[in-house]
């Protein structure tokens, strides 16, 4: 019977000999390649943290001593050895297993959050936690070498560097890369004396003699503190020599590594010494993401880092190949680049994810990927328009949360040029809640100045894009879905800098189509039509500031409805709302889009149908509105 059919719990883990443990791993790794390559996932990460997680939970007794996952994408072999094998089938399905920890599915899981970096900030405040309430369980960390590339990283380890009593243990899964291989930041090689040298230092009998020599040198006269001082710094020089910390040293926490992080055995040696104080140690385990997948340990695309249905052996995709709004925008940037050397780009470790990759093959000195760190990026890119250049900023839309106030008091305040790119905007799908790009209208449109663009197709993206990296006095936005690119909706009219899509331009009832959307506000005109409802369909293609010829065409029609894919308070809808009040129109406006609730995973037409977002839905509810109208105008008659 194989090992993994008697694993329920991470109890029947701790009853395996360590004989075994070689044996489980190669069949988590048939495990997760065989279902992964069905359902899609992060394929390349979980191959690398096997031997780890398996350690970890032979050594912290979940969830009594909890074990947090920085991102949670590295989590299935977690899921795995906690009951959920069963489950993976459903993996990022609707209804199904999550692709990050989940409280919902299990007591061992804790931080759903899947944005890079915060990790350690959770696992302090838990261990902080226990100290006050006199717990003695230590709190155990995974946090990948491209989240430590996150300030919020190094400002928990900061924190926990400082408060020396916490029992908490720091794994830092170094596998040389986020996507692309992590530049500069944790590189590090196997080193035999380092390993020597790690089981002194987190020897207790070191311990024990350190402290006596310290207590001994304390009560002596100075000469003997300053031979104390002396020896103390030697030590630190061997160990700096010997075993590189790098700038772990300098915070002052305990380390023990570099440890081959596919050796269970060693891992399980280090986290059991880890745990063995009182105080935070940092175990710094060397992995291969993808290991035990040839085309994913050889993976120079990212193509294995998150993955689709892909041919379990080979590893090349099944799924038919789709051109997407990322392929249209990284063609495009790369067009305008040739021509404008003004314009560079900056990522936050995601080059292929945002389409960048081109950009960089071509001009590689005009693309600059500062591992993840959002903030960062959005300054620096403050720094470079202030000299003059253009930079625009391609992240996932729902990264850009982390840096609004950059893009506040950094780019609008100082009246900068600087283009965001957003993609994956609006439901994404598969991710979760945390993934879909739902909140940066809202947030944006408290940016003064920032112009906003939500495309319909790739003739008004190339155009917004053109448009966008002219702008230099401001902050201006592009946002796109994760969607294949939708075929061209084209206008069939212009109402000053407003796209007419269906209609006349006056009547009944106006739709206004935001982004992708807008393919189905013309369906809902077209629907309305049918029924003898006159009614006009537009798409700003600014969306802010609102404009002028909108409002002028809500005051022509007695209905507006507004189609939006993102929160609609505070959205593009209701901006458009707040602004007719101001003009004194009291013309019926209703907002449609996510309201204010996290999104589970699922298939993004779905999902937007539970949300109410169908043309059928929608022409229903205007249908209904001109009906009550007609109604209450006919009564009024009668009176
Ligand atoms: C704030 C934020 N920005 C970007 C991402 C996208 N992202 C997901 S995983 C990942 C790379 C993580 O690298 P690492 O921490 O080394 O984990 P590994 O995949 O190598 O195990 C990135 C950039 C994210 N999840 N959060
Ligand atoms: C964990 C993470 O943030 C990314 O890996 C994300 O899952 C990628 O999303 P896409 O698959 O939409 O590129
Ligand atoms: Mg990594």
């Amino acid at each position: 019977m194989p090992l993994l059919d008697q694993i329920n719990c991470p109890q029947d883990l701790r009853k395996l000999d360590p004989s075994q443990l070689p044996e489980l791993a190669e069949e988590i790794r048939a495990f997760l390649i065989s279902n992964v390559s069905r359902t899609g996932g992060h394929l390349g990460p979980n191959l690398g943290v096997v031997e780890l997680t398996i350690a970890l939970h032979r050594v912290f007794d979940s969830p009594s001593e909890p074990i947090i996952f920085d991102t949670g994408h590295q989590s299935y072999v977690h899921k795995i050895l906690t009951g959920r094998q069963g489950d993976f089938p459903t993996l990022r399905k609707p209804g199904g297993l999550s692709g990050y920890p989940s409280r919902a599915e299990s007591p061992h899981d804790w931080v759903e959050n899947s944005h890079a970096s915060a990790g350690l900030s959770w696992a302090d405040g838990l261990a902080k936690a226990y100290r006050l309430q006199g717990r003695e369980d230590h709190v155990a960390v995974v946090v990948g070498d491209g989240a430590l590339t996150g300030g919020m990283a190094w400002e928990a380890l900061n924190n926990i560097a400082v408060a020396q009593d916490e029992r908490l243990v720091i794994v830092i899964n170094d596998n040389g890369r986020s996507y692309t291989p992590t530049v500069g930041g944790v590189a590090t090689q196997l080193s035999v004396l380092g390993k020597q040298l790690t089981a002194i230092r987190t020897d207790r009998r070191y311990e024990r003699l350190l402290h006596r020599i310290k207590e001994t040198v304390l009560g002596a006269p100075v000469i003997g503190q300053m031979i104390y001082g002396l020896m103390h710094g030697f030590k630190m020089g061997v160990k700096d020599v010997l075993a590189p910390q790098g700038m772990f040293s300098d915070l002052g926490l305990k380390y023990v590594g570099p440890i081959d992080g596919h050796d269970v055995a060693a891992v399980e040696l280090a986290l059991q010494r880890a745990k063995g104080f009182d105080a935070p140690v940092l175990v710094h385990c060397i992995t291969q993401k993808g290991r035990g997948f040839k085309a994913a340990e050889q993976d120079e695309q990212d193509r294995f880092h998150a993955v689709g249905v892909i041919d379990e052996v080979t590893g090349e995709s099944l799924a038919p190949g789709v051109r997407s709004w990322t392929d249209a925008f990284g063609e495009e940037l790369a067009r305008i680049a040739a021509t404008d050397d003004q314009v560079v780009a900056l990522t936050a470790a995601m080059l292929h994810p945002t389409g960048l990759d081109r950009f960089a093959t071509l001009f590689p000195d005009r693309v600059f990927d500062v591992g993840i760190a959002e903030q960062h990026a959005v300054t620096s890119a403050a720094g470079l328009a202030t000299a003059g250049l253009h930079p625009v900023v391609a992240v996932y839309a729902t990264f850009l949360n982390r840096a609004f106030d950059q893009v506040l008091m950094d780019v609008a305040l100082h009246k900068l040029g600087v283009t965001f790119v957003l993609d994956r905007a609006g439901i994404t799908g598969p991710d979760g809640p945390s993934h879909h790009g739902l909140w940066d209208p809202s947030l944006l449109g408290l940016v003064p100045g920032l112009t906003l663009s939500a495309p319909r197709d790739e003739p008004r993206l190339c155009e917004a894009l053109r448009t966008a990296v002219k702008i230099d006095d401001r902050p201006s936005v592009i946002r796109f879905s994760k969607e294949a690119l939708p075929s061209p909706v084209p206008s069939i009219a212009k109402a000053g800098s407003v796209d007419v899509l269906f209609g006349e331009g006056s009547g009944r009832v106006l739709v206004v189509g935001y982004g992708q959307l807008c393919g189905m506000a013309v369906e809902v005109g077209q629907r309305l039509a049918q029924q003898g409802i006159s009614a006009t369909v537009v798409d700003p293609v600014w969306a802010l500031p609102v404009s002028a010829d909108l409002i002028s065409l809500v005051a022509a029609h007695e209905l507006v409805l507004t189609i939006e894919d993102n929160e609609i308070v505070g959205g593009l809808g209701a901006r458009l709302s707040q602004e007719c009040r101001a003009a004194g129109l009291d013309t019926r406006i209703r907002e449609f889009g996510v309201p204010s609730q996290f999104v589970p995973q699922g298939a993004r037409s779905e999902l937007l149908a539970e949300l109410g977002l169908t043309a059928q839905q929608l022409a229903r509810f205007a249908t209904e509105q001109i009906a009550a109208t007609e109604r209450q105008q006919s009564f009024t008659r009668a009176e």
